[in-house]
């Protein structure tokens, strides 16, 4: 259960959210959608614990989001932001392999564990042809598949994406969120998405806000 309490939040003095409030219960495809530019990456950088709020808290299971350490935290919750640099050359399951970073000790020796995640998510989401492919190399849907496939080696019960479907035909919208669903039903993930397609958001979403 998360309780986003009373968030006021914003960039420096510009307040862009202003005393919000709602519960996401662990069963949630939560949806977050809106006009551009009312906030709804601010919201989610908060919740991710990527900017702090002026004033108002956010707790996961009653705990103060301040209260973790980075890698805790990273092992409660991941995020794929809107946008991401991927002009660095990496193959797919280095890239993937990222994602494993709150398991790693100092050294960042990817251990037989972190290498079993990162093959298990990409069986999950049928991209084993993609492992020694160039990241930069792949269409803009199959690069999406990767960026999620490196949110969920990360292994956390809640995941944030930010509109997750911008940039791809109809096809691979749905695509992805048939993908996102079953990580919600099928293995209990909370998921919180925003988005722009209203008939998506209403025919995939358990709950809206606005
Ligand atoms: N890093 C930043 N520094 C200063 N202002 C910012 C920053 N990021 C966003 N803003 C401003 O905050 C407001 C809300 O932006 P935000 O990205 O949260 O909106 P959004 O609803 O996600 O928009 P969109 O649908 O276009 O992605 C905008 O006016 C934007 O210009």
């Amino acid at each position: 259960m998360i309780e986003i309490k009373n968030i006021s939040a914003g960039y420096l003095n510009k307040e862009i959210l202003k005393n919000i409030s709602c519960d996401i219960d662990k069963k949630d495809f939560f949806g977050i959608i809106g006009k551009n530019g009312t906030g709804k990456s601010t919201l989610l950088r908060v919740l991710c614990n990527l900017i702090k709020p002026y004033y108002g808290n956010v707790l996961i299971d009653g705990r103060n989001i301040n209260s973790f350490s980075r890698k805790e935290f990273a092992k409660k919750i991941s995020f794929l932001p809107q946008y991401i640099d991927t002009s660095l050359s990496f193959t797919v399951s280095e890239f993937i392999m990222f994602g494993r970073y709150p398991y790693m000790n100092m050294l960042k020796i990817p251990s037989d564990d972190d290498y079993a995640a990162v093959q298990k998510v990409m069986n999950f989401l049928y991209i084993k042809n993609f492992a020694e492919r160039d990241i930069n190399e792949l269409s803009g849907g199959e690069k999406q598949i990767v960026l999620i496939a490196q949110v969920l080696v990360q292994e956390t019960d809640i995941i944030v994406f930010d509109e997750p479907t911008s940039h791809l035909d109809i096809g691979n919208q749905n695509d992805i969120l048939e993908i996102l669903k079953d990580l919600n039903e099928k293995c209990d993930k909370t998921v919180i998405l925003t988005l722009h397609d209203l008939n998506a958001a209403g025919e995939f979403c358990s709950k809206l806000v606005l």
